[in-house]
């Protein structure tokens, strides 16, 4: 039987970040990823959010994918207490409809990245495929499941010129 034990750990700045962060989720049980999914504000609860990250690699997660809206501090908080790759997903939702979380994930100070996707649901699947290629790296059956996604979608394109040629 395949070893259960999450790879990646999946962390929403809040309950309200659930729908639109199901789309890693969904990313990853595709890929076959064991993953985890739990909630983790760095302003709201920020020994929680600490000792998530802390405990992280010990526990065997090898990547964090953070959502968080509005001004987005989850992603560095868990880079700033792991050696983890993080990857940050900005969500909208807010008045200023994403651009607060973007700028407040993506621009990290030298030495501790976040790998900053797209906003919203777009962006969790490229955090979880991001976090498959992180992964594969090491694990070549995960490599060849990439490389099955790559013809996949340049099926589809082909099919979609196809149509339109018609
Ligand atoms: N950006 C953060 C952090 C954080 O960065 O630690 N904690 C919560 N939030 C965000 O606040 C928004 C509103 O949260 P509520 O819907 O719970 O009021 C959410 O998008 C969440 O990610």
């Amino acid at each position: 039987m395949a070893d259960s034990t999450p790879v990646v750990g999946i962390v929403l700045g809040s309950g309200s970040d659930r729908e639109v962060m199901e789309a890693a989720r969904s990313v990853l049980e595709e890929f076959g990823v064991p993953c985890e999914m739990t909630v983790a504000s760095a302003h709201r609860s920020p020994e929680r959010a600490a000792a998530y990250a802390r405990g992280a690699a010990g526990r065997g997660l090898k990547v964090l994918i953070a959502g968080a809206g509005m001004a987005a501090h989850l992603a560095g908080v868990l880079a700033a207490h792991t050696t983890l790759p993080v990857v940050g997903v900005p969500l909208a939702g807010s008045p200023l409809q994403g651009l607060d979380a973007l700028l407040s994930t993506v621009q990290m100070p030298p030495g501790v990245p976040v790998a900053t996707v797209a906003l919203g649901a777009a962006g969790a699947r490229n955090a979880a495929i991001l976090a498959v290629q992180i992964l594969a790296l090491s694990d070549p059956r995960l490599a060849e499941r990439l490389e099955a996604h790559k013809a996949a979608m340049a099926a589809a394109v082909e099919r979609q010129a196809e149509e339109l040629a018609s």
